[in-house]
């Protein structure tokens, strides 16, 4: 009975573990391209790094490339996307775990098709925009690697 209760307690807090991939673009000048989510989304007015989950059959690098055309209008070759560092929080609703690769080097211009602005910022000025708090320990590996 009690063991029955323990493991209906635990089943309670059980959330889907949702994998989004995403990217720190960096250019010449070593600034890194930040979005801000657009208003009706989760998140709304957060600033993110441009990217979305995986889709069913898709490999993350896969996912990663068809975000960023869609998103910024850029074409980005797997080779040009290094894995870097990863995030798993716990939101409300789902657990995210959340791969952030690098990339210095895509074709054609980055333009907002789906967030509200973009912004280029030095690694250091990151934490003047707000951003998801499962973003929060992304910040800190880029100020002190990049
Ligand atoms: N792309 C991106 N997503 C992030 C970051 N930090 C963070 O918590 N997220 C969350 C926000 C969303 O819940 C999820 C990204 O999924 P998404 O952007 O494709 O999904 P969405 O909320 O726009 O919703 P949907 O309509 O596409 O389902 O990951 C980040 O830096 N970049």
């Amino acid at each position: 009975m009690t063991g029955a209760l323990v493991t209906e307690v635990e089943n309670a807090g059980a959330v889907p573990t949702v994998l989004v991939v995403a990217v720190a673009l960096i250019d010449p000048d070593g600034r890194i391209l930040i979005a801000q989510r657009p208003e009706g989304k989760q998140l709304a007015g957060l600033w993110e790094f441009p990217g979305g989950k995986v889709e069913a059959g898709e490999r993350p690098e896969q996912a990663l490339i068809r975000e960023l055309h869609e998103e910024l209008g850029i074409d980005v070759k797997e080779a040009c996307l290094a894995p870097f560092v990863f995030t798993s929080h716990a939101y409300e609703k789902f657990h995210l775990l959340m791969p952030l690769y690098l990339c210095r080097r895509w074709s054609g211009t980055v333009v907002a098709k789906e967030h509200t602005a973009l912004a280029w910022v030095k690694p250091d000025k990151l934490r003047d925009y707000p951003m998801p708090p499962a973003d929060e320990p992304l910040i800190a590996w880029l100020r002190d690697l990049i």
